[in-house]
């Protein structure tokens, strides 16, 4: 386990420090503009993510974590410091960075499971016909719903909408998934069986993820690296790694210790930040 107390970090889990990250982002500046004000939501936020990352922003509500994922996603552009996604600056939205959107109920109910899935292949026009539907199947039984193409999601568990949501976005064969507090507003135990639910997925597949969350036990479960961010406006204040942790073990000691030790980034004072990590 590491704190770095710098705002840009590099280091994956794994340790192969050669590997190219596949998302950069360095001393990123976003603000928002009203009539009125200039809002800065995030100053000077640096990270990497490495290929097969389950990389989380941890932090304060309104702290900036939903402005990043925007800005990676190429909705809202930093006015200072760089995007980059392959090496290549992030411009505008592309099929490299899907969104997996909150709560999954943007599955259109009067399509079915297959059609769904579909969706976003045919609005882009990426892939042929053929091709969509060859790829819509494999995505569904990548997620363990090839048997579900052709029901209406009415018909499915939460974490069955989930798994369409995430073979939606598979499909497109993103670089990177990008989710933003999916679980919010679920009750404690659903939210826990969604937890697992991905993580299972990414055991399967070895998807990378960025993940947004304000909960820190959510945040050690899902997250192989945690970026934690202070207060508005959001900046670093730690990198930490986290990926031996889930439900199974929650109950170490160890788990308990990287609880308590992201409560005090999360909680420091401003003027303590000199010693952070030390
Ligand atoms: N469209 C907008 N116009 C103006 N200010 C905005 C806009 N969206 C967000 N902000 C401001 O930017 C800051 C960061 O907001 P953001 O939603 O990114 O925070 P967050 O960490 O995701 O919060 P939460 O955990 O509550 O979702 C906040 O001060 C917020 O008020």
């Amino acid at each position: 386990m590491n704190a770095v107390p710098s705002r840009s970090f590099s280091a994956p889990a794994n340790g192969a420090a050669a590997v190219q990250p596949l998302l950069q982002v360095e001393n990123a500046t976003i603000q928002y503009k009203t009539p009125e004000h200039l809002v800065t939501a995030t100053y000077r936020v640096g990270f990497d993510v490495y290929e097969s990352d389950r990389y989380v922003i941890l932090g304060p509500s309104g702290c900036g974590k939903s402005t990043l994922l925007k800005s990676v996603g190429g909705f809202h552009p930093p006015v200072q410091g760089s995007m980059k996604i392959r090496g290549k600056e992030i411009v505008g939205p592309g099929s490299d960075r899907m969104m997996v959107f909150q709560e999954f109920e943007q599955l259109m109910p009067w399509k079915t499971v297959l059609q769904n899935v579909l969706f976003p292949m045919r609005v882009t026009g990426k892939y042929s016909r053929a091709e969509s539907v060859d790829r819509a199947r494999s995505a569904l039984d990548k997620v363990n719903l090839g048997k579900f193409m052709n029901v209406y999601p009415h018909m499915l568990s939460g974490g069955m909408k989930m798994r369409v949501a995430i073979a939606r976005a598979l499909a497109m064969e993103p670089d990177i998934l990008l989710m933003d507090e999916p679980f919010a507003a679920l009750d404690a135990l659903t939210r826990r069986k969604m937890q697992n639910e991905v993580l299972e997925l990414w055991d399967q597949i070895g998807f990378t993820l960025l993940f947004v969350t304000h909960s820190i036990e959510e945040a050690i479960v899902i997250g192989s690296r945690i970026l934690i961010l202070s207060p508005h406006p959001g900046q670093v204040r730690a990198e930490l790694n986290a990926h031996e942790f889930s439900h199974a073990n929650s109950d170490d000691p160890a788990f308990g210790a990287l609880s308590k030790k992201i409560n005090g980034f999360l909680f420091e004072d401003e003027t303590n930040l000199a010693g952070a990590g030390h």
